[in-house]
């Protein structure tokens, strides 16, 4: 569980363009917000900024209180995990399920290479955890991962980000590239390691519905700037057509 803190964060591209502008945001430990946006809103650039994939020309990050802005992308990877929209992101396609774990395993640490006697060693543990989702991934752990399906591997992206319990879950429109049951079904899973592991986790979705029954806070961004911040009481109020009102 982490404390976020960006403070007036801003980015100014070279041709003077803003695309995130004194941006505030407070996240408690153990907060679970739903982001919401129309396209170019500047969604991904804050995940962009929180791990350092860009950096800030004007203000601070801090995590656990612990000024980063300087900190490298690979050293704030230590801290922060990330599933990305396209489920060929998440993992290594040439290698096999177990092996993808096994990497995963190695997260923050200098050399991030296994040994197979790891992968033998560890090999009843990644089952256990496979079974833990309930979509048939433990009975692939030597398939190459590019081989499984696109659900199967948003699965196992997610089983990955976690696995070593992060500080700060950023989840990047996870669900978009699958079908409506089985985004479903990785929902369910996302609000069972959430609640589980205790996390602090960011989302960004476009599936207005999710951004309304998960969570205990839902952002608006607009133009790079938080737009609307509602907390728990106010989300649980909300309905579909007062988010609409935003787009
Ligand atoms: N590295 C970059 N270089 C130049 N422009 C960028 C860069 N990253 C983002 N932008 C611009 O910043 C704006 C916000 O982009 P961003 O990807 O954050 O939007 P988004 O809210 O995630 O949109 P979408 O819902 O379409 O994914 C866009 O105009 C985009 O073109």
């Amino acid at each position: 569980m982490a404390q976020l803190e960006l403070k007036q964060a801003s980015i100014e591209l070279d041709n003077s363009l803003k695309i995130m502008d004194q941006l505030s945001l407070s996240v408690a430990p153990g907060d679970f917000i739903t982001i919401l946006g129309g396209n170019g809103a500047g969604k991904s650039t804050l995940f962009n900024a929180i791990t350092g994939n860009l950096r800030l020309t004007e203000g601070i990050i801090e995590l656990n209180k612990t000024n980063i802005t300087q900190l490298s992308e690979e050293k704030r990877a230590t801290y922060i995990a990330r599933v990305f929209q396209d489920p060929k992101n998440g993992t290594a396609p040439r290698m096999t399920v177990a092996e993808n774990l096994a990497l995963a395993m190695k997260r923050g640490e200098k050399r991030k290479i296994f040994k197979r006697r790891e992968i033998k060693s560890n090999r009843d543990y990644f089952h256990d955890l496979c079974a833990s989702i309930g979509n048939g991934l433990e009975n692939h752990l030597d398939t190459p991962t590019g081989n499984l399906s696109g659900g199967q591997r948003q699965a196992l992206s997610l089983l990955m980000a976690t696995m070593k319990d992060p500080d700060l879950l950023l989840l990047d429109e996870h669900t978009a590239a699958l079908d409506p049951k089985t985004a479903k079904q990785l929902m369910s899973l996302t609000q069972k390691f959430v609640t589980k592991k205790n996390l602090t986790c960011l989302m960004i979705t476009h599936h207005m519905e999710d951004a309304l029954n998960f969570g205990n806070r839902l952002i608006v961004l607009e133009k790079g700037c938080i737009k609307k911040d509602f907390n728990q009481e106010e989300k649980a109020k909300l309905q579909l057509e007062d988010l609409l009102r935003f787009f």
